[in-house]
């Protein structure tokens, strides 16, 4: 029997969508106003899922103390208040769209849990947009 925890958290952070290897122009035309090079921010949102075997002697899947720690430590530390395009290293060569961050994110928590577990993440950009991220198919 396998069940499915939750735990939800958010960062602060400043982005700037566009290709090094693009004119400005061809940025602006593809990114608008999200190719602003002065960044902007965004409240984001997420939400880590983590579906596997309730351990018998703990009732478990995993403690949830335990996921909100590797969450802190993986992405709320090095991401939050941070402009992901200038402080965090993974977006040095990597577009920070959501779709990247949320692909970053999963890569991180993956290799702190269980490998048997399935791990889904769900990163809100804004109220309205959110993408979700389950591995490789
Ligand atoms: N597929 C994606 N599309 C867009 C992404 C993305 O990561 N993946 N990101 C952006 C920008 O980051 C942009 O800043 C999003 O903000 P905004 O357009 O303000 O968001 P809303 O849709 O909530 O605002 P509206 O008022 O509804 O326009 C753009 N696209
Ligand atoms: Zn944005």
């Amino acid at each position: 029997m396998k069940v499915t925890i939750s735990r939800k958290a958010h960062f602060n952070a400043a982005h700037r969508l566009y290709r090094k290897d693009w004119t400005f122009e061809k940025n602006d035309a593809v990114f608008g106003k999200c190719n602003n090079p002065n960044f902007h921010g965004h409240n984001y949102g997420l939400t880590v899922s983590v579906t596997g075997k309730i351990d018998p002697e703990t009732g478990f899947v995993l403690d949830v103390k335990v996921l909100a720690d590797i969450i802190r430590e993986e992405v709320e530390i090095p991401f939050d208040h941070k402009n992901l395009n200038l402080d965090v290293p993974e977006f040095q060569d990597l577009n920070p769209t959501a779709e990247h961050i949320a692909v970053v994110i999963w890569n991180k928590i993956k290799k702190r849990i269980q490998p048997d577990f399935d791990l889904e993440i769900v990163l809100n950009e804004t109220d309205r947009n959110f993408v979700t991220y389950k591995g490789e198919e």
